[in-house]
Parts: C-alpha cells; structure tokens; sequence
C-alpha cells in the first residue's frame, strides 16, 4: 500500500489572536486547541496517516491552518502567497521539509494572492476560490504551474466564506458537498452537487477508501454521510472553528 503521510503544524501559544473574516470573534481556549489538535493528528494516525511536523511558525496565529500556505499536486508544490499580509511569513521553513519529501517547489509571486484552503482538487479538475484571500493573478500563477499536468483549473467565485473549501469539499465519489448559504456558485458542479445540513459538514478530509474524516460539530451531516455507506471518523476542533478553521486546513496531505 501506498505509504500515506500528512503534514501537521503545532498550534502556536498565539493562537488566540488569529484572524476572524466573517464570523464575530470569541474567546480561544489555547490549551483546549492543544488537545484538541492533538486527537486530531491521532485520528490521522489511527487511519493509517504518517504525520510529520513542519518547523512551528509561533510567531503567526494562524500557522496551525498549515493548508494555506502550501499547495500539493503530483509532484509539485507551491508555497503561496496569502490574501491576508498578517500570514504570508508561515511559508518558512516549508520548502526544505518539501524537498526532503521529493516535491519541486515553487512559488507565487507578486501582485498574485492564493491560500491553500481556496483550492479544492479532484480527478482531474482543481477548483480555484476567487475572493478575499485568493485574487485572479493568483489563478492566473497557479493555472501556469499546473500546465505540465493534465488538470482543468477552474475559478470559482466566492464572497460568502473566508475559503472554497469552507464551502464545498469532494466526497470518495466525486460529490461535491457544500452548505447553500454560503455556496455562491453551486453550478459550478451542476448535478455533483449536494447540499448537506450544517456549514462545517462540507468540510470533509478523504482519508482513503470510504473514509472520511470530519468535525464533531455536525452530527446531522455525519448521519447523512453514513447512510451513504461511507466510514465517518469525526474530531471536535471548535477552538479552531472559532478562527474560521476546518478540518481540512489543519494538515496537508502529501502523495502517496
Ligand atoms: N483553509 C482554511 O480554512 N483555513 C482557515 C484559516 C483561518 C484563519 N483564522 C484565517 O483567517 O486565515
């Protein structure tokens, strides 16, 4: 079997100050979030995942998100360049970690804008949110570097969500799942798309096979998916949820 490793950052003491774009801020229990990612990187773990842990970025709030500042596909990566200024110095220390893993590593340059969570791949096809966070040169950069591979990139417009994938993600059959209210281009997928209960239940990580894991927060989506006969591992990660966060952004997860 495919050897299957994820790369995690350790939440930094500054947590609690991590940015908040369209939901009002609340207090973060710092050592909760510790926990919390701790049973996180376990149930990666549990389901067969190497996690290894990339130099922590301490000084940046947001660094746990560790899907923004990179961008895995094939045997490239791309080290991003974030909408938001306060998180563009978490790209350190990523490229040697990624080269050590075999990845070509590229980056994006100014005036272009992407974060990790604003792109969502599947068979084929990567979808690119365009909003506050990843702006058309930041497509534009993104659609050059994939051009060896055989990928249709797509630009999908967003304003309701801080990320693409804090609005839709990909089930094992290619569905993609998505909350209505905040889905803002939904035909985009025409009739892949399903809508699902609960805003953190389109949130989901393909683990492998019919495995998916997701927040704890939305029971009603979870019954849903297990009754598509798919194997749900669920992890509470409100503190991050809190911060905008999702299961998705809390680790990346590398070719096999
Ligand atoms: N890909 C993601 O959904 N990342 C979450 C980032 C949350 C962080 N507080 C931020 O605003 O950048």
């Amino acid at each position: 079997m495919d050897r299957r490793l994820a790369l995690v950052r350790r939440p930094s003491p500054r947590l609690a100050d991590g940015l908040v774009t369209h939901i009002g801020r609340s207090a973060v229990d710092v050592d909760l979030a510790l926990e919390q990612w701790e049973g996180y990187v376990a149930a990666l773990n549990a389901a067969g995942w190497e996690t290894v842990e990339v130099p922590p970025a301490d000084d940046h709030p947001d660094g746990v998100f560790l899907e923004d500042p990179v961008f895995v596909y094939g045997d490239l990566a791309v080290l991003t360049r974030s909408g938001a200024p306060e998180r563009r110095g978490e790209t350190a220390g990523l490229r040697e970690v990624l080269e050590e893993h075999g990845y070509r590593v590229e980056e994006v340059t100014e005036p272009a804008t992407l974060d990790g969570g604003d792109v969502l791949k599947f068979d084929g096809t990567v979808w690119v949110g365009q909003g506050g966070r990843t702006n058309a040169e930041g497509l534009a950069q993104l659609t050059e570097l994939l051009r060896p591979f055989d990928v249709e990139v797509v630009g999908v417009p967003l304003a309701s969500v801080l990320h693409l994938k804090s609005a839709v993600t990909a089930l094992p059959d290619g569905t993609i799942i998505g909350y209505p209210p905040v889905v803002d281009a939904p035909l985009t997928w025409g009739e892949s798309f399903e809508a699902v209960p609960e805003e953190t239940g389109s949130h989901v990580v393909l683990l492998g096979g019919d495995t998916v894991l997701m927040a704890s927060s939305a029971p009603q989506t979870e019954e849903e998916l297990r009754g598509r006969g798919l194997d749900v591992v669920t992890v509470d990660i409100s503190e991050f949820e809190k911060l905008e966060g999702c299961v998705t952004c809390l680790s990346v997860r590398l070719r096999g």
